[in-house]
């Protein structure tokens, strides 16, 4: 099967830097792959290039297609990207932002229809936020912020998600709901999900894959049992860590460093 995305011998120069160097990766298409590493790993810049956003080196195929061949509108229909801090247009309601989703869909000179802002209204309350459509988002509190990104990225029923750190400002509650809800849309509709992830536990716990980048270069790939293992974390996260056997797959907790 042609997997989702495919990157080989891909190169990232940012200034003068060398950010990535030479990663390859394959997702295969319905599957969901966690990136993890350290910070300025490198991380972001991936998920930046593979969706388009930055000039590199090296190829990087969607669903078979090289990226540089896919129209822009056959690409924003296939992509969908939650950026760690995306751009808020000021004074824009939960209820039009989410909507901006639909723009694929809309034809040029026409309006959403009744269906499309069907979509944005189930979305709002699979997300826990009914009775937020015509607030401001600049009032709104991180995790609902954060919520409202996932939702637009959603409304856009995309065949391939690529989140940045999805649930770094939601409480324990909302990143189970947010992440079953990626994963029932992962099994029941084939979406394919690459999404960057601190917890190294909940990402063992989603991802089928995990991929760790180091500086550049993907230093360890495999399963979660292969890869968050008491050597590899500490060598590349330079952090004490004791790994656990979970319900789900390894559990990793931190260790303090000096003895209390
Ligand atoms: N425009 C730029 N010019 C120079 N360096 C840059 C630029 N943008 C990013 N970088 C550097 O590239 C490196 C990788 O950044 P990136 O955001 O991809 O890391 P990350 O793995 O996502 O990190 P984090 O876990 O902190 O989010 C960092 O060292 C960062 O400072």
């Amino acid at each position: 099967m042609t997997p989702a995305i495919e990157v080989r011998d891909l190169h990232v120069t940012l200034g003068k830097a060398a950010i990535l160097r030479g990663v390859d990766l394959t997702v295969e298409a319905g599957s969901w792959v966690a990136v993890i590493g350290p910070n300025g790993a490198g991380k972001s810049t991936l998920l930046r290039a593979i969706g388009g956003l930055l000039p590199t080196g090296g190829a990087v195929s969607l669903m078979g297609t090289p990226l540089e061949r896919l129209r822009r509108r056959t690409r924003a229909r296939m992509v969908a990207t939650v950026a760690q801090t995306p751009v808020v247009p000021p004074g824009m309601s939960v209820f039009d932002y989410v909507l901006l989703g639909r723009t694929p869909f809309v034809s040029l000179l026409g309006r959403e229809s009744a269906a499309d802002l069907a979509a944005v209204t189930a979305l709002l309350d699979r997300l826990d936020l009914a009775g937020f459509g015509d607030r401001e988002l600049d009032t709104l509190s991180g995790g609902e912020r954060q919520r409202v990104f996932l939702a637009r990225a959603l409304a856009q029923e995309p065949s391939l998600l690529l989140l940045d750190e999805p649930t770094s400002a939601l409480d324990i509650g909302h990143q189970q709901e947010v992440l079953e809800l990626v994963d029932t849309l992962r099994r029941d509709q084939g979406l394919t999900v690459l999404a960057t992830m601190h917890d190294l536990s909940i990402a063992g716990g989603y991802a089928d894959r995990l991929v760790l980048l180091a500086d550049g270069a993907v230093v360890a790939a495999g399963t979660a049992r292969e890869v968050l293992t008491e050597e590899i974390l500490s060598r590349f996260y330079k952090a004490r860590v004791k790994v656990i056997d979970g319900e789900d797959g390894p559990l990793v907790v931190p260790v303090r460093v000096a003895p209390r």
